[in-house]
């Protein structure tokens, strides 16, 4: 069994704290992927895990087991960098081979080990290449390969994706779960790419300047964020908000009154908010509709204009100025649709599409996915 758990966990750096206090479970192979923007800690949490930095507070389990002071070679992990790390001087093989023990059957035992790695990975007509002969793809695989060799109960991966260009992306985003539905190690993935955590991850661990600001399944965090952070974070392209302030409270929801007059009701638990409070609106664009004329019943809706629209093949984003608030609201339409800039339309939000959330950015309970 390799569950992870962080327990409180803190880090800092030359006494600046930069990891605040992380309290998280990863269950036994579950595949995790960490995001958050650039120096929210990812990485640094990755090679804690690894053993390559020290804990500072706070504990880390691996399989139960405290592992704050184990080191790195005894934790059972095997890590991918980005850089790939791999011998320049050294074959496929030998980069594979490098540093493994030699199994009870001897040195052939470990070449089939070897083998049985490579034709996985699709690298056995390579293996008497250096590293400056292969694709990028290919160098990635080999860093895998070398680290699936290792058969760690945790799999580490520090955006292993990134190097490569957008189809190779792709082919390899695929290749990552297919390992993981193999191997059924619990795996931490950490990626900038909005796409590959929503599709590999079984649980997405959103991180923001050293906080933990919500874990879970990607269609959790997708349908019930818990915060604004996390809304707009999760998401692409990102959740509009709108500024307004409670006008009403019902048991179907909160009515939100726009700086323009017009009000809308978001399907939300209001328990606890009170009228007059400042909230923000949030709805995402692949949830709005757009029509030049009448709004349908019961909808709530806004009037803007057209500021640009932009065809994107298999759909088309708009972007829609509305009185009174500061940025243009995105739609997102199905299919390739014309409009002119300058254009009045009128934007429908059914009020179970919308999130609402509180001064301080924390969400307010959907009645509805
Ligand atoms: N060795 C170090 N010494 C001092 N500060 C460090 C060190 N390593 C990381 N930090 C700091 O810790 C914070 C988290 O860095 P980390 O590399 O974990 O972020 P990240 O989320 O992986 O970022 P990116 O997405 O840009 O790779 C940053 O503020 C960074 O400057």
């Amino acid at each position: 069994m390799a569950e992870v758990e962080f327990i409180g966990l803190r880090k800092s750096f030359d006494d600046v704290e930069t990891i605040h206090g992380i309290d998280l479970r990863i269950e036994d192979g579950e595949f995790a992927v960490f995001v958050g923007p650039s120096g929210c800690g990812k990485s640094t949490l990755l090679r804690i895990l690894a053993g390559l930095e020290n804990v500072t507070a706070g504990e880390l389990r691996i399989g139960g087991r405290n592992v704050n002071r184990v080191a790195p070679k005894q934790r059972g992990v095997a890590m991918v960098f980005q850089s790939y790390a791999l011998y320049p001087h050294m074959t496929v093989y030998q980069n594979m081979a490098f540093g493994m023990d030699t199994p009870p059957g001897g040195k052939e035992a470990l070449r089939e080990l070897v083998l049985d790695a490579a034709r996985m990975l699709q690298l056995d007509q390579l293996l008497d290449r250096l590293p400056r002969q292969l694709s990028g793809g290919q160098r990635q695989r080999v860093a895998i390969g070398r680290a699936v060799l290792r058969e760690p109960d945790v799999f580490l991966l520090d955006e292993p994706l990134s190097n490569l260009d957008a189809s190779l992306r792709v082919r390899m985003r695929m290749e990552m779960a297919k390992l993981h539905q193999r191997l059924e190690n619990t795996m931490v993935y950490v990626t900038h790419d909005q796409v590959e955590a929503m599709t590999l991850a079984d649980k997405i661990v959103v991180l923001n300047d050293g906080y933990l600001e919500q874990a879970g399944a990607p269609l959790e965090l997708y349908h019930h964020p818990a915060n604004r952070f996390v809304a707009t974070f999760i998401g692409s392209p990102k959740m509009n908000l709108l500024r307004g302030e409670v006008a009403a409270l019902s048991d179907a929801g909160a009515t939100v009154r726009l700086p323009d007059g017009r009000e809308l009701l978001a399907a939300v638990d209001a328990t606890g908010l009170e009228a007059g409070a400042a909230v923000e609106l949030g709805v995402r664009p692949e949830m709005l509709g757009i029509d030049n004329g009448h709004q349908a019943e019961g909808d709530g809706w806004v009037h803007g204009r057209i500021y640009v629209s932009e065809m994107l093949g298999e759909g088309t984003l708009l972007y829609v100025n509305l009185e009174g608030q500061s940025e243009p609201m995105v739609v997102k339409q199905e299919g390739v649709r014309r409009y002119e800039e300058g254009a009045e339309v009128t934007v429908r939000m059914v009020p179970e599409h919308c999130h609402l959330f509180r001064a301080d950015g924390r969400a307010l309970p959907r009645l509805a996915t």
